[in-house]
């Protein structure tokens, strides 16, 4: 049984988390940690797995913490771009028995979109992002929103594409978003959503979409099982559930 600790456990996902685990019969649940209580827990419990959704503006510190003291971390808090990577991974040099996972997202279909968007991103002309989420999320863009794009922008340029096209110069109310490794990049906040993102592709007379609507947060479960069982068998630090998927 591999004892599992969870930083954020009375939130959305952390509840879903503690559920699913304490249904699995490999996994055990040694400490729910969320505001009020003491870290230390932590190690008193001697958590193997520490599964990190608390906000993404503590998030970071926890990690480093968890590293410090030799504990396998899957990291669910959304924004750990590419420079929030590279500190785990220097972190790491003096703790190298310790794995971190980074899963921006952990549905197979946000997986597979964000797969097929970095495969066509090199074959049209423009490519938007619109991700859609519940008015309680506190961060904009998406965690996922922000790794597709640094996928994308990142296959673009070793294709030598040239910049979206984009007349606009007038836009006093921000209307045309945000651009992450020149995607553009737009944040819905509607009650109703759980998660979902659309990625556009377009060239003269052609449109591309590709899009994921997670409906519920148990349906991320398996995913959340799944890296959980495999972040002890990893080196370093990994980044997407991918790479514990066969996806070809
Ligand atoms: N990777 C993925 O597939 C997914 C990622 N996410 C990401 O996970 C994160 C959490 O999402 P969600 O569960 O919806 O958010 P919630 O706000 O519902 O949960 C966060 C929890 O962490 C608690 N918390 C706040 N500060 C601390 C602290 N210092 N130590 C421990 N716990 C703390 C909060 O308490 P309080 O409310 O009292 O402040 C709350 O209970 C977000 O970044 C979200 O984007 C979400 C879904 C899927
Ligand atoms: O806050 C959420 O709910 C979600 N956050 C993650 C993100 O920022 O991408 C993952 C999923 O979209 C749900």
């Amino acid at each position: 049984m591999t004892r599992i600790a969870v930083v954020g456990a009375r939130g959305r996902m952390g509840v879903a988390s503690v559920r699913a685990i304490e249904a699995s019969s490999d996994l055990t649940m040694v400490a729910e940690i969320d505001i009020d209580d003491d870290v230390q827990g932590i190690v008193d419990h001697n958590a193997e797995v520490v599964l990190v959704w608390s906000p993404p503006d503590v998030a970071h510190e926890q990690v480093q913490w968890c590293i410090k003291h030799g504990i396998h971390v899957v990291v669910g808090t959304s924004g750990f771009d590419e420079q929030a990577v590279e500190q785990i991974r220097a972190a790491l040099v003096d703790h190298s028995d310790v794995n971190v996972f980074v899963v921006p997202n952990f549905s197979v279909g946000a997986v597979l979109l964000t797969k097929f968007a970095t495969q066509a991103a090199p074959f049209f002309e423009s490519v938007e992002i619109v991700e859609m989420h519940h008015p309680g999320k506190v961060d904009a863009p998406s965690g996922t929103a922000l790794h597709t794009a640094e996928l994308i922008g990142r296959a673009r340029a070793a294709a030598g594409c040239a910049p979206s096209p984009d007349a606009t110069y007038l836009d006093p109310h921000g209307a045309r978003g945000g651009r992450i490794e020149g995607v553009g990049v737009h944040s819905v906040r509607v009650r109703g959503f759980m998660s979902s993102q659309e990625v556009l592709f377009g060239v003269d007379g052609e449109i591309l979409k590709l899009r994921y609507d997670s409906v519920t947060r148990e349906s991320l479960m398996p995913g959340v099982l799944t890296a959980l069982r495999a972040v002890p068998t990893l080196t370093g630090v990994t980044v997407g559930l991918d790479a514990v998927l066969s996806l070809g």
